[in-house]
């Protein structure tokens, strides 16, 4: 590991203030506090990361995320992996070599979410394989049929959006004890399926990543509304595929 490159602490400090609303230092606060409200990042867990030319910006790890300042933030130079500003006395978030992943498949923003309708789905999903003996690691998400599928992307490096009659399948990984271990599983499923822009975590939540902050709030929030949809298309018995075999006879 090479040496830490950290600037002074004034050129550091630039890096992260500016009067913009959307430099990343201030956007990860706002886009935080709009999540929070949302219930995908409370308790501390979840958070967001952007990358900006050639730096990424990350929030502390095990703080409110609905009350992070931009200068709480971390930069790390993204060729050398190496922090160019460290607040003292935090860490960075654990998500960091998740949130590194995504930008190494081009990503611009990656988004984590605890959000209670992901968490419901991977259970439902884990009930079925087991109705079945299915082995859980070959279980998507799936749904089609849905409008609000049409505005999934359809895959890296394929212009457009899904269709109205695709299928949308997310894959799901399972959770580990530590939020940095899931890495080499989200890696292994980013290769499984390289059109996908999300990968759940098996009772944990879900990674979102799109080529900016915008398109990766976009599908995060078009996902959440198809898991929450799915859930209570479950328990009124309604299919989420044609195939469905778990709708009520
Ligand atoms: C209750 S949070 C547990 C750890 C976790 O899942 C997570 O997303 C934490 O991220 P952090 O940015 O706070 O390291
Ligand atoms: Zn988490």
């Amino acid at each position: 590991m090479a040496e830490q490159q950290l600037l002074p602490s004034s050129e550091a400090d630039a890096l992260v203030t500016s009067s913009d609303p959307k430099h990343p230092a201030n956007l990860i606060c706002t886009l935080c506090r709009g999540f929070y409200a949302l219930g995908w990042v409370t308790g501390t867990g979840g958070g967001a990361s952007i990358r900006h030319d050639k730096l990424i910006y990350l929030a502390p790890s095990g703080v409110q995320k609905e009350q992070l300042q931009p200068h709480d933030m971390f930069v790390m130079d993204y060729a050398s992996r190496q922090y160019l500003r460290k607040p003292t006395a935090l860490k960075p978030s654990q998500c960091t070599p998740l949130f590194l992943a995504a930008f190494d498949k081009g990503a611009g923003c990656c988004i984590h979410t605890h959000s209670q309708w992901a968490v419901l789905v991977t259970l439902l999903v884990e009930r079925d394989a087991r109705a079945v003996n299915q082995s859980l690691t070959e279980r998507c998400f799936e749904i089609e049929e849905i409008e609000q599928i049409k505005a999934v992307p359809k895959g890296r490096g394929k212009p457009g959006k899904l269709g109205y009659f695709d299928r949308l399948r997310i894959p799901i990984i399972e959770n580990t004890a530590h939020e940095e271990d899931l890495t080499q599983s989200l890696e292994e499923a980013m290769e499984k399926y390289p059109d996908t822009h999300a990968v759940l975590v098996r009772r944990h939540g879900i990674y979102v990543w799109g080529d900016d902050p915008r398109s990766a709030t976009t599908l995060c929030e078009s996902l959440d509304y198809l898991f929450q949809l799915a859930v209570r298309m479950r328990e009124l018995g309604l299919p989420w595929t044609p195939d469905d075999t778990n709708r009520q006879k």
